[in-house]
């Protein structure tokens, strides 16, 4: 059994890790945390308000870290000061962050994705193949919707589709345009848009557009739930406990070679 802990586990991400840790047949909860450490005992796990106090007594292999890109580089930091491999699945870092999480996993693996869900990533994989293959007649945008208590814009995996069109197409971070409006001119060529909805419950959509000359071609994926990135951060967690240390992504997981 890998001994798994949970941050944030009072967290909508939490809530769903903690259901499948419990019905997992190789992962065992060995504690969690959040930041009021009273709503624990409602969850009926053992566990504090700072990962390293909680990790310094759980001997765990493995932390699967849904919170704020802020709280996951200091649980990055604990987890290296004690050799504990990381899947972080917590969106909204800037380089400067996602940089300190690359510095932690220097002594320990971490997996550290946008996304956690198989069939984003598959999706992820096909958008960077539809754009090398379409070339330079289509004009790409990416749509993301996501609920109304979602913290960071665009999401991550909105993010890290822009990132890998942009790779295979050749273009650079300032071919990405993240908003319009007002008298914007015409539309460039190279530009990548990156546009963003929030409101209701709306768990997780992304489209990618090819808009062409007299068709358009639309990747979408929905999740309904959050049960298949939950089931995701399992394997990756299940990858990840024992490995060299490095930074990886879902693409490593999977065994996909590497958009970008
Ligand atoms: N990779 C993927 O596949 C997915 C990624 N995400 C990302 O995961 C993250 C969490 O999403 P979600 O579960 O919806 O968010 P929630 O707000 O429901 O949960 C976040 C949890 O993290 C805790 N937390 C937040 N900030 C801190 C902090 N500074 N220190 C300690 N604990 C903290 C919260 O505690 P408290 O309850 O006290 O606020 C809460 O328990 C987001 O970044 C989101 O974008 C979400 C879904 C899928
Ligand atoms: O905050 C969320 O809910 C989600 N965040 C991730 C992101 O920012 O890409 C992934 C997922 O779509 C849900």
């Amino acid at each position: 059994m890998i001994r798994t802990v949970i941050t944030g586990v009072t967290g909508r991400m939490g809530g769903t890790l903690l259901r499948l840790v419990r019905e997992s047949k190789d992962l065992e909860l060995a504690g969690a945390t959040a930041r009021q450490a009273s709503r624990l005992e409602a969850l009926g796990v053992s566990g504090g308000e700072d990962l390293g106090r909680v990790l310094d007594s759980a001997r765990a292999q493995v932390v699967i870290d849904f919170t704020s890109a802020e709280a996951s580089v200091a649980h990055a930091r604990q987890c290296a000061e004690r050799g504990v491999a990381m899947v972080i699945g917590s969106t909204g870092f800037t380089p400067e962050s996602r940089a300190e999480v690359a510095a932690s996993a220097k002594s320990i693996p971490v997996v550290l994705a946008p996304n956690t869900s198989v069939g984003v990533n598959v999706v992820i994989r096909m958008a960077a193949e539809l754009a090398r293959v379409l070339g330079e007649g289509y004009d790409v945008e990416v749509l993301e919707a996501h609920h109304r208590m979602k913290k960071d814009a665009p999401s991550g995996t909105a993010l890290k589709l822009a990132e890998v069109l942009a790779s295979a197409l050749g273009r650079g971070q300032e071919d990405l345009t993240f908003a319009r409006h007002g008298q914007m001119g015409a539309r460039p060529k190279q530009e990548i848009g990156v546009q963003t909805l929030r409101g209701g419950d709306v768990v997780g959509e992304h489209t990618v557009y090819y808009f062409g000359e007299g068709e358009r071609i639309e990747l979408t994926h929905r999740a309904t739930n959050r049960d298949q990135f939950g089931l995701g951060a399992l394997r990756a967690a299940r990858w990840v406990t024992g490995r060299t240390p490095g930074l990886y992504d879902m693409a490593d997981v999977l065994g996909f070679q590497r958009t970008s």
